[in-house]
């Protein structure tokens, strides 16, 4: 929800706006339950939770409506819900401050409106809040709860301690799952958010990639390229992209040849050469072995297309279990390998074409096809083109970043260790796409500077702040 509120925001809908949608229907779902004239307590906690309530009060004009606020107001601790306690403040409403459980008197309303804590929650509720939700309880009054009663878990619709019961929830969006499990009557509110927001990657995409300050070495990420062979920039590529997009460590398997230069190309990449002058069906019993205790293998570039280079790619995937990014030549074997693995697969049309894929000039219509293709594959499929289409057969994300510069050889390379990277701390898809969008962020911010004339490691460079856009 936190990124879908963040690519809202980026489409040009700013989250105060979404908030006075919520306090407008929470004030809607009010006079379906108590008639005019009636008393209203809006129990309101310190956070948006709580803002959407504020926005309510300012709706229930024919009502007899006191805000009781739990805290200080100076506490509030978001923006917008202080704009609309101050906006109260300065039409004279009936304002209490909570800041004393024992003495919390709710008066005897007719319609108590919960909104203490909503998807903010974490753990059992705390003081003035678990006395404020026994004393909301017991008022006899008819509850509703806004987003979801407060103490409450809105993915399980378990409590960890005190909770509200309320009789209605009015929830915004989208149906929450743990709503179903309480014996109350939901409300489902469309605030206004775009479709869009929830189909284009957006900033809100990079929310999810937040470092802990607790984090050890290890933890973000040791990223395997298996490549190299006719090319060598490519596995380079990949692997310092890998290292850019966050990931602890990137490590390079690829033919002798190949090391010697990959190491030249960085000293922070950890390589490894194989004899020979490409990968055949030889060298995979020593890659699973290398490749089991990696986080995610990023197979495929610059590794040619020699036959005995693609059965090797085929031994190994019937034998991996891990997670994948599949790229270039290797994407071809991927439509008949049995494997257990989880495969995320980067073509660009042709190779998608190339795997049985097909592909249409209109994005739209590209989505439902690479939509259907994933489902037949089993397997998250990034499709690149003006519009990159991630799909992973039950989900799917389409990516407008990047610009017609990113042609130029070798960006593809620095997205499939991109997605290596964010599939180490991120589910597949979600990995998927927030890399289509970083990569293109990347290519738009060297457009910036080189226009037509950027090249690959110029991404390398611009990953970094690419992915930091969560906050901008
Ligand atoms: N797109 C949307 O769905 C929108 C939802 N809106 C509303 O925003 C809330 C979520 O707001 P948020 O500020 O993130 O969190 P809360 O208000 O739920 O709580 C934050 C507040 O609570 C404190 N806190 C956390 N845990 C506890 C606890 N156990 N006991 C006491 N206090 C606790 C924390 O410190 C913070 O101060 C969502 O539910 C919707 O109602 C937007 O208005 C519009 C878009
Ligand atoms: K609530």
């Amino acid at each position: 929800m936190a990124a879908v509120d963040h690519n809202a925001e980026s489409l040009g809908v700013p989250r105060k706006q979404l908030m006075e949608s919520s306090g407008n229907a929470v004030a809607r779902v009010c006079r379906d339950l108590a008639d005019p004239g009636s008393t209203v307590a809006i129990v309101a906690g310190r956070g948006n939770n709580g803002g959407d309530a504020l926005v309510a009060a300012r709706f229930l004009k024919e009502y007899d409506v006191t805000v009781h606020l739990l805290g200080r107001p100076e506490t509030i601790s978001t923006d917008i819900a202080r704009e609309n306690w101050d906006a109260l403040v300065a039409s004279e409403a009936d304002l209490r401050t909570v800041t004393d459980s024992v003495t919390f008197d709710i008066g005897d309303p007719d319609l108590v409106v919960d909104a203490m804590l909503g998807t903010g929650v974490t753990g059992a509720l705390r003081e003035p809040e678990a006395t404020a939700a026994r004393v909301i309880n017991d008022s006899g009054a008819t509850v509703l709860a806004v987003d979801v009663p407060s103490g409450v878990d809105a993915d399980t619709g378990d409590a960890a301690g005190e909770a509200v019961a309320a009789d209605h929830v009015v929830t915004f969006h989208d149906d929450k799952p743990g709503l179903g499990t309480l014996d109350c009557d939901v409300t489902v509110a469309d605030i206004g958010i775009p479709e869009a927001a929830e189909l284009f990657t957006g900033p809100g995409d990079l929310l999810a990639l937040h470092r802990d300050s607790q984090s050890h070495k290890g933890d973000h990420g040791d990223v395997l390229v298996i490549g190299g062979g006719p090319y060598t920039g490519a596995p380079a590529l990949a692997a310092q992209a890998a290292l850019r997009a966050g990931a602890d460590l990137a490590r390079v398997a690829c033919p002798e040849h190949v090391a010697r230069e990959v190491q030249g190309f960085s000293e922070n990449l950890i390589v490894r050469g194989f004899a020979g002058d490409r990968l055949t069906p030889d060298h995979v019993s020593d890659l699973l072995d290398f490749a089991a205790d990696r986080d995610v293998v990023v197979f495929g570039p610059g590794l040619g297309d020699a036959a005995e280079s693609l059965d090797a790619v085929r031994e190994f995937l019937t034998s991996y279990d891990g997670t994948a990014v599949v790229d270039a030549d290797a994407l071809q074997i991927v439509p008949d390998v049995d494997t257990e693995a989880t495969l995320i697969c980067t073509p660009h049309q042709g190779e998608l074409q190339q795997m049985g894929g097909e592909t249409d000039a209109d994005w739209e219509t590209r989505r439902e096809l690479v939509a259907d293709f994933a489902t037949d594959l089993g397997h998250v499929l990034l499709v690149k083109g003006a519009y990159d289409v991630v799909a992973d057969g039950d989900e799917v994300r389409v990516n407008r970043t990047g610009n017609p510069g990113m042609t130029v050889g070798g960006t593809g390379d620095v997205l499939a260790g991109t997605t290596g990277a964010l599939a180490a701390v991120l589910p597949p898809l979600d990995a998927a796409a927030a890399a289509a969008y970083a990569n293109g962020r990347a290519g738009d911010l060297a457009a910036d500077e080189f226009d037509g004339g950027l090249v690959a490691t110029d991404l390398l460079e611009r990953l970094p702040a690419a992915l930091r856009g969560a906050d901008e």
